[in-house]
């Protein structure tokens, strides 16, 4: 269990109390610069705050070991470019300790094709896709036990549809395993599908913490986007939101 209580961070998150439980898989929304890569920071412990105190597992954050944190809990941070002219296999060596890629990661990744490449040379795509199973890898062992944190910074950012419904659906099934998930992205139609639960952020403040019917709604996205958000009902009863100006 992850646990925030009133934490602040100058002008960029305000006063803001969460809890993430077991298998929460929360999709963090909000318009650019409400402060979803600060709370993210904070969650991860790589800023502390300004005000307020986070627990993970009833433990103050603050005292673990770097190396203990991190093997429970990963970040993954909106741009990391390589600057190394590695081959997609010796990076994920390098980053995870020679522990091979796991079969279900390649497979739900889609990596194997280009295990071989340079990363480098690849797609801003095919890079984002190594990225995040890099990311996943550094805690791969706790995932298994289902006690890992998983915090990923836009993931699907590059990713194109089909990638990014297959991402969504291999992090919810790492949540069924009772891992904890937040991934902050902008596709309202992915949180819909995928999120357990969203936290909606305005202005660095926590406007809504709840289940996607309750903080999807049209008014409260005109609001906090200013813009014009309109939810349809296709045939099979799915909930689709459009937006326009
Ligand atoms: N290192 C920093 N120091 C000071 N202010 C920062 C820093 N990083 C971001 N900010 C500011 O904090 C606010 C929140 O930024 P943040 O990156 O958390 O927003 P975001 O919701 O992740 O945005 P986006 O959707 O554009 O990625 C913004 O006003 C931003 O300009």
């Amino acid at each position: 269990m992850l646990r925030a209580e009133g934490i602040s961070l100058a002008n960029r998150v305000s006063d803001l109390s969460i809890d993430l439980i077991s298998s929460d898989a929360v999709h963090l929304l909000g318009p650019n610069g409400s402060g979803k890569s600060s709370l993210l920071n904070l969650l991860a412990g790589l800023i502390a705050p300004d005000k307020g105190n986070l627990w993970l597992d009833g433990r103050d954050l603050t005292h673990y070991a770097p190396a203990e944190l991190a093997s429970q809990r990963c970040l993954m941070e909106q741009s990391q470019q390589s600057v190394f002219a590695l081959t997609v296999k010796e990076s994920l060596n390098f980053f995870c300790a020679e522990r091979a890629v796991p079969e279900s990661l390649e497979q739900a990744l889609n990596i194997a094709d280009f295990m071989q490449r340079p990363l480098n040379q690849l797609s801003g795509g095919e890079q984002r896709r190594v990225q995040i199973a890099r990311c996943l890898m550094q805690v791969w062992p706790a995932i298994e036990q289902g006690r890992a944190l998983l915090l990923l910074d836009e993931p699907v950012q590059g990713l194109d549809f089909s990638h990014q419904h297959r991402l969504c659906a291999l992090l919810n099934r790492l949540t069924q395993m009772g891992n904890m998930l937040v991934m902050s992205h902008h596709q309202l139609n992915l949180a819909e599908r995928y999120a357990s639960r969203i936290w909606l952020m305005h202005q660095g403040q926590l406007v809504a913490d709840d289940v996607p019917e309750q903080v999807l709604t049209e008014p409260l996205l005109t609001q906090v986007f200013s813009c014009n958000v309109r939810i349809v009902t296709d045939t099979e009863q799915n909930r689709l939101i459009q937006t326009y100006l």
